[in-house]
Formats: structure tokens, C-alpha cells, sequence
């Protein structure tokens, strides 16, 4: 569910009630100031009562103060993660883009990581939107997904807590305006880990590593860049988020420490999955679901003669990298910095 799907909640559930659900909405309210409200009114009800002003410091109107609040809820309830234990996540095939249909049936376990590679537009991200939502052949795909080799419940699907699916995508926005301290104690409480400081402490150090420029503690989340933030949130779903699923959009896009990023990522015996044009990430997982104009193609087991190329492709990947870094020192790239190949 997204933030927009906590707003008919939000409108007509009393507050206290709002917090019973959402204990972490409390540090939401104090935050702006709105803490020791009545609790038996609503949100928008507590608001019309809110002089203009205060709200005006934070740049926010009415509308805006409900929205942030059930993007706040959402965030929270995606990052927390499901405590269950899966044992099989099958995509059973709809149809592409031409109504063809996709003769596929496709099991993945826990371990197992699978990237999705095929044309710009085949339809990659679609397939991962096709497991977050859990799709029931209600999607333009029509393609269904089972857990546990069984339909989920609809409680699953629609979860507002601990969700079986955390998703990395390309666009990470914060709304709320948290240090990224605030940002992963919230967390690390929701999950109610017996040393949040501890584990607030690693997942900043991880995401620092992994990120080019660095950031600190006291740094708002909301001025963090791209690569930063999803640095920050590959950290929070590897170290903090119970989800048995990763969804994992184009990380390469996100100028960090791929490598690393997914052997944090894949440690945990989790089932990943991630759209990728990177052929280093393509063949570092066990399979790849080839998409060819929506539909899936083909799923190919990496094999172990590509496994074997694989630290040829990471020797180029290096030269690539260097010379990248170089570039984003404002250096000039010296000629002899690039090996010999083969001209084509
Ligand atoms: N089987 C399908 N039936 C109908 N529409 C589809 C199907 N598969 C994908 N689409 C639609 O095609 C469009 C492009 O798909 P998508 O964004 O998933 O591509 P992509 O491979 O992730 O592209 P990129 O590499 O540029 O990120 C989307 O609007 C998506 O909903």
C-alpha cells in the first residue's frame, strides 16, 4: 500500500486510535509539535485547530501535514519487514504486451538471488511491481504470484505492518524531515532490537562505505543525495528489515559499491530479485529471467563456464571504475591508464 492508501485511515480514525495501530506515530507528532493532542479527534479535525503559522514553519499546509503523516506511516510500516519465514515465492506467467501468453512457472527459494535483464522498457521493473503487489492476475500482465506454493492471503497482499516484500527502487524520496539518526532509531525501535545504538551505529557505518560522498549522523535525510540515500536504505533492508524477499531496482544506478552492495544484500538467506543492465550483477546471481517485450522469455541458470568470466569482467570493471573515479575528481585520463583490447 502507498502512502495515498493511509489517507482514508488518517481522515477517519481518531488519533488515539491512529497511535495504537502505529505506536512510531507518536514521535511523528512530537516532532511537529502536536503531541498531547485530543485524542479523540481525528487528524484533519486536530489541524483546523493548528494556528497557520506553526505550520508554516514547516512549510507544510494542512493537506500537506496529512499527506507527510501517511507517507511517515507507510515508510514504516514497508521498512519493518515480516518476521515470517517463506519457503518459496513461484511466479506463475500472464501474458506480454501482445497478449501472448508467457509459459512459465517459476519457483525461488531462499538464497537464491535472480536478476532480470532484457531491453529498456521489456518490462523488468514491472515484474518486480508484479511481486511487491503480490499480483493475482489483476495486473497488466496478468501474471500471479504464490507464496509458499500456495495464493496469499489477502491480508498480505494489503499488510500495513510487516510486509513480506522490501523493494529497493530507482527513486527513493523521504518525506520526513529526520537526521539520518532519528531516521534509523525509528526503525531499529519499530523492530524493537534489543541494542538499537549498536545496530544504528553499523548501518550507518555500511551505508557510509558503500556510498561515494560521505554523510554524517546528524545529516537530514532529505538532503541526502541519490546514491546516499539508497546506500542508506540498502544498510537499513539488509541489517534492520525482517522482509524474506528483496526487490532490488537498477542498483547500478545508484553510483555506490554494487558489489558490495549485493553481497550484503544476499548474506541473509533471503530471495532476491533485481532488475539489472549491469553484467556484472546480471551474472553474479543464480538465475536470470530474460524479458522480451513483457513477457519472460527465458530463464537461463548462470553457468559455470560465465561464472569462470567473471573475474575477467570484474578486471574491466575495475578499469571502468578507476577511470570513472577520475573523472569525478576533475583528473584527465591518461592514455596509459586504459589496458589493450582487441579493436573490433
Ligand atoms: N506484459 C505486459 N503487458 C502490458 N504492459 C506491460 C507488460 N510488461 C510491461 N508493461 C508495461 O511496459 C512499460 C515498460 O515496462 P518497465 O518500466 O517495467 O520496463 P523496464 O524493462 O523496467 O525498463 P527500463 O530498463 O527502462 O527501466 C510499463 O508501462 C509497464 O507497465
Amino acid at each position: 500500500m502507498n502512502a495515498l492508501g493511509y489517507v482514508a485511515e488518517v481522515s477517519t480514525v481518531p488519533i488515539g486510535e491512529i497511535l495504537r495501530r502505529y505506536p512510531l506515530a507518536v514521535d511523528y507528532l512530537a516532532n511537529m509539535r502536536l503531541a498531547g493532542v485530543d485524542e479523540t479527534k481525528t487528524l484533519p479535525e486536530i489541524l483546523e485547530d493548528v494556528d497557520e503559522d506553526m505550520l508554516e514553519e514547516f512549510g507544510l499546509d494542512r493537506e500537506e501535514v496529512i499527506y507527510h503523516f501517511c507517507a511517515f506511516l507507510e515508510a514504516f510500516s514497508r521498512a519493518k519487514g515480516s518476521d515470517e519465514a517463506i519457503s518459496s515465492v513461484t511466479i506463475l506467467g500472464g501474458r506480454d504486451k501482445t497478449g501472448r501468453p508467457e509459459m512459465v512457472e517459476l519457483t525461488i527459494t531462499p538464497g537464491e538471488v535472480v536478476s532480470i535483464v532484457g531491453p529498456t522498457g521489456s518490462g523488468k521493473s514491472r515484474l518486480l511491481e508484479d511481486i511487491e503487489c503480490l499480483a493475482q492476475r489483476d495486473t497488466p500482465t496478468a501474471r500471479q504470484i504464490l507464496i509458499n506454493g500456495s495464493v496469499p492471503d489477502a491480508d498480505k497482499r494489503f499488510a500495513t505492518g510487516g510486509k513480506l516484500v522490501a523493494q529497493l527502487s530507482q527513486n527513493m524520496n523521504f518525506v520526513m524531515d529526520l537526521t539520518v539518526q532519528e531516521f534509523l532509531k525509528m526503525h531499529a525501535k519499530s523492530r524493537m532490537i534489543p541494542d538499537p545504538a549498536a545496530v544504528v551505529e553499523k548501518c550507518f557505518a555500511v551505508a557510509n562505505s558503500l556510498a561515494g560522498e560521505k554523510f554524517t549522523l546528524d545529516t537530514k535525510v532529505t538532503q541526502l543525495s541519490g546514491g546516499q540515500s539508497r546506500s542508506l536504505m540498502i544498510a537499513d533492508t539488509a541489517l534492520l528489515s525482517s522482509s524474506p524477499i528483496i526487490l532490488i531496482d537498477e542498483l547500478e544506478n545508484a553510483g555506490i559499491d554494487r558489489r558490495e552492495a549485493v553481497k550484503l544484500l544476499v548474506g541473509n538467506e533471503k530471495i532476491v530479485l533485481m532488475s539489472t543492465h549491469d553484467p556484472l550483477l546480471a551474472l553474479r546471481a543464480d538465475k536470470r529471467i530474460v524479458i522480451r517485450n513483457g513477457g519472460i522469455a527465458k530463464v537461463i541458470e548462470t553457468t559455470a563456464e560465465e561464472e569462470e568470466t567473471l573475474h575477467k569482467i570484474e578486471a574491466i570493471d575495475s578499469v571502468l571504475l578507476d577511470i570513472r573515479n577520475q573523472l569525478r575528481g576533475g583528473g584527465i585520463v591518461a592514455k596509459e591508464s586504459i589496458p589493450e583490447f582487441q579493436e573490433k
